[in-house]
């Protein structure tokens, strides 16, 4: 997978795409992270990438010139690559986007080629909008100023599920919201702390009990603290059966 993002801080990025999980990732080869500043792109008179908008009002708004000529470059240079297979997911930051889900995630992670736009000051020329970009991603109902943070978390949760980037000990299989439910309890060594003990499921060693224990575990917290997940999960007849009779208390 390539991913390219459009900033005026690419500097931000050197610590998140060198360290860790991204960092070995790209060592391996899965992925191929970039930067590219889109002031690079402001090939007007004053080379400026925002101006004051239409109609008045404070703040500046990004002019759509610099952006969409970073865009088409990133482009170019992929498909001249020779490796690019279908045309990249060009994904805008903003809070008026859709929100993240792991779901979007796994469907971003099938992708070949993501750009993403991060924008400040106060947005982006509608025509950013309106003819370069194909997703507007939202990672919460919140004002930041700019649209790099998102963009690190977007791409840590779509990374981590390309094949070979998680080893064993970690696994995306049993994630949280992987299945729809939250992620049951965890616990290693020692067996006792401070005289807290580990539940006897686990130390059982019978591999199905566990994992009814843990599906039990996940389905107790998800309604808990995330009921409405429980509409959209895929549970079986006995598990429905219980979470009834659970409700009640
Ligand atoms: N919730 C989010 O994902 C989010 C994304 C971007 C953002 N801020 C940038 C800078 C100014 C505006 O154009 C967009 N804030 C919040």
């Amino acid at each position: 997978m390539r991913i390219d993002v459009l900033t005026l801080f690419p500097e931000m990025f050197v610590g998140v795409f060198g360290a860790s999980i991204l960092g070995k990732a790209r060592d391996k080869g899965i992925v191929s992270l970039n930067t590219v500043n889109f002031r690079d792109f402001a090939n007007n008179k004053h080379n400026t990438v925002d101006d004051m908008p239409y109609g008045g009002g404070g703040g500046m708004v990004l002019k759509a010139e610099p952006i969409f000529g970073a865009a088409e470059h990133v482009v170019a240079e992929h498909s001249a690559s020779g490796t690019s297979d279908k045309p990249p997911r060009i994904i805008l930051m903003c809070p008026q986007g859709e929100p993240l889900t792991q779901r979007k995630a796994q469907e971003l992670s099938a992708e070949s080629h993501l750009i993403f736009v991060c924008g400040h000051y106060e947005g982006y020329d509608e025509r950013i909008r309106e003819f370069l970009v194909t997703d507007e991603l939202s990672i919460g109902d919140y004002v930041l100023t700019g649209g790099e943070l998102p963009a690190m978390v977007v791409i840590d949760t779509v990374v981590r599920l390309l094949p070979g980037v998680l080893g064993n000990e970690q696994s995306a299989v049993t994630d949280s919201f992987s299945d729809g439910l939250l992620e049951y309890p965890h616990y290693t060594r020692p067996a006792e702390f401070r005289g807290w003990k580990v539940p006897d499921a686990l130390l059982s060693g019978h591999h199905a009990e566990i994992e009814k224990w843990r599906r039990r575990q996940s389905l107790q917290r998800t309604l808990e603290r995330r009921p409405e997940l429980l509409e959209v999960a895929e549970l079986t007849a006995e598990e429905r059966r219980w979470l009834e009779e659970n409700k009640i208390k």
